[in-house]
């Protein structure tokens, strides 16, 4: 898969060296390019953001460098993918089906947001979906694309080393994940719960789904339908 986020901040981007998709990189699994915005203005300052028609609060990213931008980066094969507060819920299932395209390119507004021109002009050309990581305010748009990036690559085959690992996740099967334990057995008082001892994986894994049901019942009851 070939990754593109364009920003006036790529900088952000630089923190998926550190990760597992710094490995994806070097072994070719993934390509990602941060690119700046900024490369496709034409003035002496560099101007990416305007005042918003019909008046308001903020400033506007203006259509120009962003359709340049598009012009340079996107294929026919390109998904672009605006984040947005006022996009679709992220959910595991799109973090899936988004894991299986070829190139995801994801446009980070800042200010107010991009001019709406922007989205309706790439969509006259290929694939577009706003998206929001959740009903909150950020500055921007980057730390929704590093989720977005981190939930949509490790779903990729070869990505995690152990495949397994990502079939027992929150989500996966609708629920929230069961609690884990690990050693030791007793600390502070506190006890590993009886039937993970007791090697009996059909128990285990009847306790391990109750578990599951009821934290979601707890935490998540619009899960539960
Ligand atoms: N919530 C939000 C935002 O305030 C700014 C950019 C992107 C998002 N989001 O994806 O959720």
């Amino acid at each position: 898969m070939r990754i593109d986020a364009i920003s006036i901040f790529p900088d952000y981007f630089n923190v998926l060296e550190l990760s597992l998709l710094g490995k994806a990189k070097q072994s070719g699994l993934i390509e990602f390019q941060a690119h700046d915005l900024r490369s496709w203005t034409t003035d002496k300052h560099k101007t990416v953001d305007d005042s918003p028609y019909g008046g308001g609060a903020g400033m506007v990213m203006k259509p120009e460098p962003w359709g340049l931008a598009f012009d340079d980066v996107l294929t026919p094969k390109s998904t672009v993918i605006f984040t947005t507060p006022a996009g679709i819920p992220f959910t595991q299932k799109l973090a899936q089906e988004l894991s299986t395209r070829e190139h995801l390119v994801f446009a980070c507004g800042r200010y107010e947001g991009i001019d709406q021109r922007v989205v309706e002009n790439a969509r006259s050309e290929v694939e577009v979906l706003e998206i929001s990581i959740g009903d909150y305010v950020l500055n921007g748009g980057e730390v929704a694309a590093l989720a977005m990036l981190e939930a949509i690559t490790r779903l990729m085959p070869g990505f995690m080393g152990n495949a397994e690992s990502i079939v027992e996740e929150s989500h996966s099967d609708g629920l929230l994940e069961y609690p884990s334990y690990t050693k030791p057995q007793s600390w502070r008082g506190l006890e590993v719960p009886e039937v993970l001892l007791s090697g009996h994986h059909a128990e285990i894994e009847k306790w391990r789904r109750a578990q599951s049901v009821e934290r979601t019942r707890q935490n998540r009851p619009d899960l539960i339908d």
